[in-house]
């Protein structure tokens, strides 16, 4: 078994650094104003060219204008969007991106519609229900309303550390596994020890397997 790592919402070149060099396969950057997370269209292009061939660069969005996605693509190298409000499939494929779709779960079939919803996609990410957040919430949610048939890459965040991603990629056992509250020190600021001990984590338990 193997599960790629994301380390979501980096805000500085350090921590761009620290999740490239402990060896994470996506760096995801948030482009939604309320977030603490959020970064400028100029501070995600400089942050961007710290990341080397063979990273991915993931632009997180949560109900954007059509024309606020254009912006950032202009001007940012983006390899793939990450849809994390209300969007619909169709908008989602308006751009000459790969695309990947973030639900919220909390309650059974949801998972399952979704994946017929969303199935031009690159992957569904399945993230905690908040009443309050689209995302980044830091919350784990019930992990057996996943079904283990699945039509499309299934990435697996909310509320993973790496107190629990062993036990969270052995049970589930992702395409790939998203992180960011996780593996921080503070909003926004990420502690490189914790993206080390996360990243080592995945990699143990996909060697046991
Ligand atoms: O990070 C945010 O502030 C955020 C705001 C709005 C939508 C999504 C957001 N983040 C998404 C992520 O960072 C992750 O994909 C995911 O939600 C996991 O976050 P966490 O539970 O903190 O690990």
């Amino acid at each position: 078994m193997s599960a790629r790592v994301k380390i979501c919402g980096l805000t500085r070149p350090e921590d761009v650094d620290a999740a490239v060099d402990c060896g994470a396969d996506a760096v995801g950057f948030v482009f939604y104003g309320p977030s603490p997370r959020a970064v400028s269209v100029a501070q995600a292009a400089e942050l961007v060219r710290r990341v080397p061939a063979f990273v991915s660069v993931v632009g997180l969005f949560v109900n954007p204008a059509h024309q606020e996605v254009e912006a950032v693509l202009e001007k940012v190298p983006l390899d793939l969007l990450q849809f994390h409000g209300d969007e619909t499939a169709a908008f989602c494929a308006t751009f000459a991106r790969r695309w990947i779709k973030a639900i919220r779960v909390r309650e059974p079939g949801q998972i399952e519609r979704a994946f017929d919803e969303y199935r031009a996609s690159s992957g569904l990410l399945v993230d905690a229900w908040d009443p309050e957040k689209y995302g980044g919430t830091g919350k784990a949610f019930n992990w057996d309303l996943i079904p283990t048939e699945r039509p499309l890459p299934l990435i697996l965040a909310g509320g993973l550390s790496s107190a629990n991603v062993f036990a969270a990629v052995n049970q589930v056992k992702p395409w790939a596994v998203d992180v960011s509250g996780g593996v921080e020190q503070g909003k926004g600021i990420k502690d490189c020890q914790k993206i080390s001990y996360f990243i080592k984590e995945v990699h143990r338990v996909c060697k046991t397997d």
